[in-house]
């Protein structure tokens, strides 16, 4: 029996369907055994799978979020495109298979795919239907409805909006929400060489200028800027909104909270555009790493095979909330009920599925990891009231492609 191992960052409920899923995979067959190992989050387990495979310790799977796998993707030599791993292992491999807004996220430049898409999510906006009836308003769909809603949620006695994660939900996909180029060479897509952070705008400028008034009227919390520090303020039932991951949707419903709670679309500002933009992929996606025997690279291309099943699909989707990857498994859930059930499980595919721009495909950017510290630590120095916006964004701007002119000089 060939062993293999698979470093992921899915903690507590995640962590257990991950378990689930491996536990599945190793029932179906005899001939190979999956070893979930979880590292921690996702900067942890990539830092981790960086440093294991500069020692030949690698795993033979690990999992890379979004913001690190141009990193991992432009670091030749270090997987497998996981297209080449499938089709040598002689498993079939269509990328019309995948969602259109799937397909070529992990892909590199000739279109093919490299990293395995798994957990991908969009970022939405929860809220806490008792609250907003409470408050008598609506769940907002731009940000203007939310500045209009706001100070009567907070007279209900609820702080408005929390959110997750500055630079996914507030910069990222802000990007993608509203058809707004995030970086040159086609948002860092047509190479390394020459590409340029487009931060400092003046809806950027807007935007942050906006959320630190709501911050400093009430209207908005802001507790940190580690994945955790501000949903437990929703999760208590002190912050009527948050914006979060779809992936979410499981965590939350595990915890049976004491109130109902819906979700929808993540806002836009109707001033920028009128209708809003598709969101592009979040989440992360699993690579194959290179040095590991033939034998273990057929037990990986198996488990991609099982993971990527539509009934595999449809139980992580449904037991977690991240979008089905497949249309297969869409149809599945779509047959099953799921959505009849639970409306607010399909919020994140719809948002995937909305119009689409030459803006909303996602980014490609190398050392992402690090630029999003930079985007943290200057966007919460605004926030606290340290820089002026115009600095921070400044600053973002030239740490950032400083960053990308080091990565663009390692890719070549
Ligand atoms: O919380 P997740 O897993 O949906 O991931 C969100 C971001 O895309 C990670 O960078």
């Amino acid at each position: 029996e060939t062993e293999i191992t698979w470093w992921h960052g899915m903690g507590g409920h995640l962590g257990d369907v991950v378990n689930q899923i491996a536990a599945g995979f190793n029932e179906s067959q005899d001939d190979y055994t999956i070893t979930p190992v979880f590292k921690g989050s996702y900067e942890e387990t990539l830092t981790a799978a960086i440093a294991a495979f500069r020692a030949g310790e690698q795993p033979n799977i690990v999992q890379v979020f979004d913001a690190g796998a141009a990193t991992v993707i432009g670091a030749k030599g270090a997987t497998i495109p996981v297209q080449d791993l499938l089709t040598q292992n002689g498993v079939d491999f269509d990328i019309e298979d995948y969602i259109a807004g799937v397909r070529y996220f992990y892909a590199d430049s000739d279109g093919k795919m490299i990293g395995m898409p798994f957990n991908s999510s969009s970022p939405v906006l929860y809220y806490n239907i008792d609250a907003l009836a409470a408050a008598g308003v609506e769940a907002p769909a731009t940000y203007e409805e939310f500045e209009a809603a706001a100070p009567a949620i907070k007279d209900a006695g609820y702080v408005p909006l929390v959110q997750t994660h500055l630079p996914w939900e507030f910069v990222e996909n802000f990007h993608s929400r509203h058809n707004l180029p995030f970086a040159t060479n086609n948002n860092g897509y047509d190479g390394a060489e020459g590409t340029e952070i487009l931060i400092n705008s003046e809806e950027m400028a807007m935007h942050f200028t906006k959320v630190k008034e709501w911050l400093d009227a009430g209207l908005f919390g802001f507790h940190g800027t580690s994945w955790d520090d501000n949903q437990a303020h929703f999760n208590d039932g002190s912050a009527a909104m948050y914006i979060g991951s779809s992936g979410d949707f499981g965590g939350l419903t595990a915890m049976d909270l004491p109130f109902e709670w819906a979700s929808t679309y993540l806002p836009h500002w109707a001033s920028i555009t009128e209708e809003g933009y598709q969101s592009f992929i979040g989440g992360a996606s699993l690579f194959a790493m290179a040095g590991k025997s033939d034998e273990e690279n057929a037990a990986s291309a198996a488990f991609f095979q099982y993971l990527t099943s539509p009934e595999v699909q449809y139980m992580w989707h449904r037991e977690t909330g991240y979008v089905p990857i497949t249309e297969a498994a869409y149809e599945l859930a779509k047959e099953d009920g799921h959505y009849e059930r639970f409306p607010a499980a399909e919020t994140g595919i719809k948002q995937l599925m909305l119009q689409s721009g030459e803006n909303t495909h996602g980014y490609r950017m190398g050392f992402y990891v690090q630029i999003r510290d930079v985007e943290n630590r200057e966007l919460s120095r605004f926030l606290n009231g340290e820089t002026s916006i115009e600095d921070a964004l400044a600053t973002i701007e030239a740490e950032g492609n400083e960053l990308l002119g080091r990565f663009a000089q390692t890719a070549n």
